[in-house]
């Protein structure tokens, strides 16, 4: 009987040890060979995680949206410069009035800088943005879209610079500026493999982001002269990019600086714009587009900022 326990007890030390072994043997195989997640997968598994939290049972809806193609027509005729719809509501927010002067920080590859020419309104516009590249592809949109007498170096210059360094440069300078930062793109980063900030290289820069985005609209906001306006725009849903950055910049133009800046109610372009865009009932601050399959456009979060002194 004891020997029979103890043979017993053997067979299992055996077993677990064979299993131990064969675990240990095989688990760098397993690791080495794991197959690669595409970056799209990887933000699909992201934004499931995060925002299923944030936006509760609208998310299947906003998610189905997302990965659906917008719009089917894409000719690229010069004759119109084929944007998002509701890339046009951080320009609209600016409210740009006859003479005055705008900052476009970042602003490649332009759309929104053409649209903020088209107003018709801007004394002077500086159209800024710290890839070379990109400014390439800025400067052959002006030449393609805006008529050679509303580019000139007294109406329009395009610089490449850190925007974050612009308080430092020009401040309390400008009338209007438009702070349209880098951030997931949430609606590329699910259907387009090229240049995706979900990308296993690109983690460090994708989490990296709130912080770069608080430092350009800190930029934006000293640039802004008192009485001028600022708008924070980002084409993503999360949070974490939208309202938090505007609080924290709000909080540090303030402390760091002795710069007051107010939000400024926008619910005036949900009730305009009801029957066009899908909008997010529930910011904090600013207003958020969110993609519905019945009027698939965004996201697009924007946030208009009065500097007070
Ligand atoms: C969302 S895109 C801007 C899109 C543009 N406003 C438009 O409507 O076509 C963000 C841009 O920020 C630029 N960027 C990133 N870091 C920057 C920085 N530190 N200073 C200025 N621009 C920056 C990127 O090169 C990119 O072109």
């Amino acid at each position: 009987m004891a020997a029979c326990m103890v043979m017993g007890v053997l067979q299992r030390k055996v077993t677990v040890l064979s299993l131990t072994f064969r675990r240990h043997k095989f688990k760098k195989k397993w690791a080495t060979t794991l197959p690669k997640l595409p970056s799209s997968s990887l933000a699909l598994q992201y934004f499931d995680i995060n925002y299923s939290m944030q936006f509760g049972e609208q998310w299947p809806s906003i998610r189905i949206s997302l990965l659906c193609e917008q719009k089917p027509d894409c000719f690229g005729l010069l004759e119109y410069y084929l944007m998002d719809a509701s890339s046009l509501l951080p320009v609209l927010a600016l409210d740009i009035q006859h003479g005055h002067s705008v900052l476009d920080l970042c602003a490649a590859p332009g759309g929104k800088t053409l649209a903020l020419l088209q107003t018709n309104n801007c004394r002077f516009l500086t159209a800024n943005d710290l890839s070379v590249s990109r400014c390439k592809r800025l400067q052959t949109v002006m030449r393609s879209y805006v008529p050679r007498d509303q580019r000139t170096d007294k109406n329009v210059q395009i610089t490449t610079r850190d925007g974050r360094l612009w308080g430092d440069v020009e401040n309390s300078t400008y009338d209007r500026v438009l702070v349209d930062v880098p951030c997931t793109t949430d609606r590329h980063s699910l259907l387009e493999e090229e240049n995706n900030i979900f990308h296993r290289m690109r983690t460090k820069q994708r989490q990296m982001l709130p912080l770069l985005q608080t430092e350009l609209l800190l930029a934006g906001i000293l640039s802004t002269k008192p009485g001028g306006e600022v708008v924070y725009s980002t084409c993503t849903l999360s949070q974490l990019q939208n309202e938090y950055v505007v609080e924290r910049a709000v909080e540090l133009a303030a402390s760091e600086h002795g710069v007051h800046v107010e939000p400024q109610d926008l619910s005036c372009f949900r009730k305009v714009f009801k029957d066009t865009f899908n909008f997010y009932q529930d910011c904090r601050v600013g207003e958020l587009v969110l993609p519905h399959l019945t009027a698939n456009f965004g996201p697009m979060f924007f946030c208009k900022l009065l500097r007070i002194r």
